[in-house]
């Protein structure tokens, strides 16, 4: 699906949708082209807890570290081999529209990623009922606030986010790091089949955990604010990937916030990654010869 497939920008193509159409759109499993939704979600869950059970297995780490006082607030560090202080540090916010998922089943980029020297942090936040979108918006702005503060002389922080972890990690590009004591060294953003304009999920059956008000769904929402917000290190990269099997909504987030990145001072590409859905995206994160791994290390190593 190309972008010219889904509406001129500013369109708002979401609006004139019927309740089950925008419902259709915003539910990632429906989109596959290999496997049924519910088998999709059932793979990428085995996937990831298997990804998790071998990096747990096979690589120097140190698990549940807690970032802040609450009981959710905790992450998980996998190290390189070669003990190093002065490492890479690659985060990972994991997705399931804020109220599905949990870091004990998301670690699939370690393997590639420590193999080639990077550490990664898989991080933990308190998913809907419990916690709102503000709190996790804070949740993860604490947690990268920690790594920095723990690993002072790391060779530049990278967030990546998957879906709605993908919208976490776009919220710090806003975050304000003087109420937090300390500025990361923050180099690369990768942000894979995002949602970055939170109203129309407020007319989804996402919300009824969700709550969102349209006033938490604009104050939370990236699209309306980066373009206003200056880049803290000119060369920190943002990459916006989006699956070709992902719905034309999902396909519309990615690429609007791709242009309003580049209409602000941000150093943005766009990757429609061929032949692979929301879920494929990162289930291939635990392959060393994936076309995305291959570009989070060559921007990593640059
Ligand atoms: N489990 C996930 C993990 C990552 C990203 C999305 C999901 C979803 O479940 C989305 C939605 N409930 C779907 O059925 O597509």
């Amino acid at each position: 699906m190309a972008f010219s497939d889904v509406g001129l920008p500013g369109e708002v193509p979401w609006k004139k949708m019927s309740a089950e159409e925008l419902e259709s759109q915003y539910c990632p499993s429906q989109w596959g082209v290999r496997l049924r939704a519910e088998e999709a979600l059932r793979t990428y869950s085995q996937i990831g807890i298997e990804a998790t059970r071998r990096a747990r297995a096979t690589r120097k780490s140190l698990l549940h570290v807690p970032y802040g006082d609450g009981e959710g607030e905790k992450l998980d560090i996998y190290f390189p081999d070669e003990a190093a202080e002065a490492l890479p540090f690659f985060l990972f916010f994991h997705g399931g529209y804020w109220q599905s998922g949990s870091k004990d089943e998301s670690a699939f980029m370690v393997d590639p990623l420590t193999a080639q020297g990077v550490a990664v942090v898989i991080v933990a936040y308190d998913i809907a009922p419990k916690g709102t979108l503000d709190q996790m918006v804070d949740q993860v702005t604490r947690s990268v606030a920690f790594v920095q503060k723990r690993y002072p002389s790391n060779e530049g922080i990278y967030l990546c986010g998957h879906s709605a972890g993908a919208h976490l990690a776009a919220m710090m590009l806003l975050a304000n790091w003087t109420k937090h004591g300390v500025t990361p060294n923050l180099k690369g953003f990768f942000l894979m089949s995002g949602v970055f304009d939170l109203e129309p999920i407020m007319y989804t059956s996402q919300n009824v955990a969700l709550q969102l008000t349209l006033e938490d769904a604009q104050r939370n929402s990236p699209q309306l604010k980066v373009a206003q917000v200056q880049p803290v290190d000119p060369t920190c990269r943002v990459l916006v990937v989006v699956g070709q099997f992902d719905s034309p909504e999902f396909h519309r987030q990615s690429w609007e916030f791709y242009q309003t990145l580049c209409q602000g001072e941000w150093k943005a590409s766009f990757e429609q990654l061929h032949d692979m859905d929301h879920f494929e995206i990162v289930e291939n994160l635990t392959q060393k010869d994936n076309v995305l791994t291959q570009i989070i290390l060559k921007t990593i190593f640059q």
